[in-house]
């Protein structure tokens, strides 16, 4: 039985001028899954994570969160509801280097205006402690390595305790060591419930996916379930994940 839709695609294409890079997409994305998106350069992964997350408009298709459709939604309310709903990581951290660690995390607490400043501060101590960043909470972020860095946009993603979180090749620009930490903080999140879509090239991160989409040519071209992730059986893991991912000629 899989697990209820959290986000349901409808024919969803997106084109610029007159170039088809997503045509008519459906997908449901499930709650509590570790959703993986692959496939070759310029396929269309990061067209179909900003086009499912709100951070772009498809140019046709619907995108419905809770029977809503948010393609429909105001800016008003898809700022409310992004800052509500959503976490975001990128490959460039996206951080504000003028504030310091813990002010980053913060920040989208105090955007949203629903719970105290002290209780966001609190849960900011929390997720950076847990993500072992306590000695690096006062720190400037120019001071951190590109590993602590990605592990303060994990947190400043999960201050609002979204339902959903999206990552755009999150390891992209980490060496081995720091890329498996920023893993291990997806995986330990996702097994405590959080939903999560993570577009990589990389295969050490598709190993942590409970299901991958193959995208080709801007459409859903393989659609397969794994069982979740399990450091003990890795190695059957990675046999199983890079024979489907070669059938689809990756
Ligand atoms: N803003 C834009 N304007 C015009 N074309 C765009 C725009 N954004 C993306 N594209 C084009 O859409 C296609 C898909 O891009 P996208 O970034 O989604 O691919 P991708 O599968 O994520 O690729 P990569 O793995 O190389 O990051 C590419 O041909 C790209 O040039």
């Amino acid at each position: 039985m899989p697990n209820n839709s959290i986000i349901t695609v409808q024919q969803l294409s997106k084109h610029y001028d007159n170039h088809k890079i997503l045509e008519n997409v459906d997908i449901d994305i499930f709650e509590s899954d570790f959703t993986v998106i692959m496939g070759p350069s310029g396929a269309g992964k990061s067209t179909l994570l900003q086009n499912i997350s709100t951070m772009d408009k498809p140019t046709n298709g619907k995108v419905l969160f809770n029977q809503q459709d948010l393609t429909q939604f105001t800016d008003k309310k898809l700022s409310q509801f992004r800052k509500k709903e959503i976490g975001f990581i990128f490959q460039s951290f996206n951080l504000i280097d003028h504030l310091s660690v813990l002010e980053n995390v913060c920040l989208p607490g105090f955007l949203l205006h629903s719970k105290s400043k002290q209780q966001v501060v609190k849960r900011a101590r929390q997720l950076l402690t847990s993500l072992r960043l306590s000695d690096q909470i006062d720190q400037a972020i120019t001071h951190l390595s590109g590993g602590q860095k990605q592990r303060v946009a994990i947190a400043r993603s999960l201050i609002n305790q979204p339902k959903l979180l999206f990552a755009d090749e999150p390891t992209g620009a980490l060496d081995s060591t720091a890329g498996t930490e920023v893993l291990d903080s997806l995986t330990l999140n996702n097994q405590n419930g959080q939903t999560i879509v993570m577009v990589t090239h990389d295969l050490k991160a598709a190993l942590r996916a409970d299901r991958i989409l193959f995208i080709k040519d801007g459409k859903i071209f393989g659609d397969r379930k794994f069982s979740p992730y399990d450091f003990d059986q890795i190695e059957t893991r990675r046999i199983e994940i890079t024979s489907w991912l070669e059938e689809m000629g990756w």
